[in-house]
């Protein structure tokens, strides 16, 4: 029995079509002449360090002033609140997590989503009442990587060994702070190349990750350890 904790964005949900067309729809309030929307491949490089960086990174790449953030921030979090539609969970993903709760694992979430998006899309996958603890990109004062909302999580999750599965560099990286064990999930938004992200373990299809986790827990010391 573990504790397993996820990210969400690239991790169990290919949500980068919903979370473009926010940014999309925050690029088009903005006065003439307008800045050319966004491809898929740069707002999906743009996930994974919250709200705030995505729209840092997507003015950035548009020349837009900083003067103008408040105001793009805002509508894009009002775009982003209710956009589930274009968003998928990963093939085999729902299923895995229905194979580790038959196991006995407890489930939480760690993602920098914003609570509002993250409340949505938790309900529209029926994904809430599979996870004990869902922890987001504006639950506590800080984010991914900064290792505190992942210990937040495994706190709510009780004792015992943990492990927590991610995409990207950021959820690499706040394992690395919180010494948790940390399974990549090759099939996300993550730039580097798998090696040169630390990981104890890898996955490239969903279906592989519960017999994936039984083999890391039985070379896992004490949980106490990794808390
Ligand atoms: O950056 C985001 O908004 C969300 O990304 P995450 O679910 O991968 O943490
Ligand atoms: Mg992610």
């Amino acid at each position: 029995m573990a504790r397993i904790v996820f990210d969400l964005d690239g991790t169990l949900l290919n949500s980068a079509p919903d979370i473009c067309a926010a940014g999309n729809a925050a690029l088009a309030t903005l006065p003439a002449p307008r800045p050319a929307p966004l491809s898929l491949g740069e707002a999906t490089g743009f996930i994974g360090s919250g709200a705030d960086q995505f729209v840092a990174r997507m003015r950035a790449a548009r020349g837009i002033d900083a003067a103008a953030h408040p105001a793009l921030l805002a509508t894009f979090i009002d775009a982003y609140e209710g956009a589930t539609g274009l968003t998928r969970a990963y093939p085999g993903a729902v299923e895995a997590i229905d194979a580790l709760r038959a196991a006995g694992h407890r489930l939480g979430i760690c993602t920098n989503k914003p609570v509002g998006p993250l409340a949505a899309v938790l309900d529209a996958f029926d994904l809430a009442r599979r996870f004990e603890v869902s922890i987001g990109g504006d639950t506590l004062p800080v984010r991914k990587p900064d290792p505190a909302p992942l210990r937040a999580a495994l706190e709510a999750l009780g004792k015992g060994p943990c492990l927590f599965v991610g995409d990207s560099e950021t959820d690499a990286e706040t394992a690395r702070a919180a010494s948790v064990p940390f399974l990549l999930f090759t099939g996300g938004y993550r730039k580097a190349a798998p090696r040169d992200l630390p990981h104890d373990a890898l996955f490239d299809d969903h279906a592989a990750l519960p017999d994936l986790v039984a083999g890391m827990l039985a070379g896992i010391p004490d949980p106490a350890t990794a808390r």
